[in-house]
């Protein structure tokens, strides 16, 4: 995946499908309530694996059972493709825990 950074309308495009998470600068970010806290550490081991797999590793702010995550290419200075597929893996880890969006 590019590290390049996306333009405005890549970008718009990215998160027209990933509804879960929202712009915030050069950041995207989605907050999830897992349904306790061991289901939370779950959720965030699984992330890791992913981010180490792919190179790319997130902002993780964990409060009991709530997680914030939030993805920026610091590389590059913004958003690239590898926020956008780091996010859908993080939702494919959410959903396995059954864990919903807040906010
Ligand atoms: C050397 C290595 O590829 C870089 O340090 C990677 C590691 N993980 C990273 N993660 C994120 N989110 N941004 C980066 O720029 C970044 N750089």
């Amino acid at each position: 995946m590019s590290r390049e950074r996306l333009t405005e309308d890549e970008i718009a495009a990215g998160l027209a499908g990933l509804p879960h998470w929202t712009r915030e600068g050069d950041t995207i970010v989605r907050t999830a309530d897992a349904p306790d806290f061991p289901a939370g550490i779950r959720v965030v081991v699984a992330v890791a694996g992913a981010a180490e797999a792919m190179d790319h590793h997130p902002d993780i702010d964990i409060r009991w059972r709530t997680l914030r995550f939030a993805l920026s290419t610091h590389s590059a200075g913004g958003l690239t493709a590898l926020d956008l597929g780091l996010a859908a893996r993080i939702d494919e880890a959410l959903a396995a825990e059954s864990a919903g969006s807040v906010g």
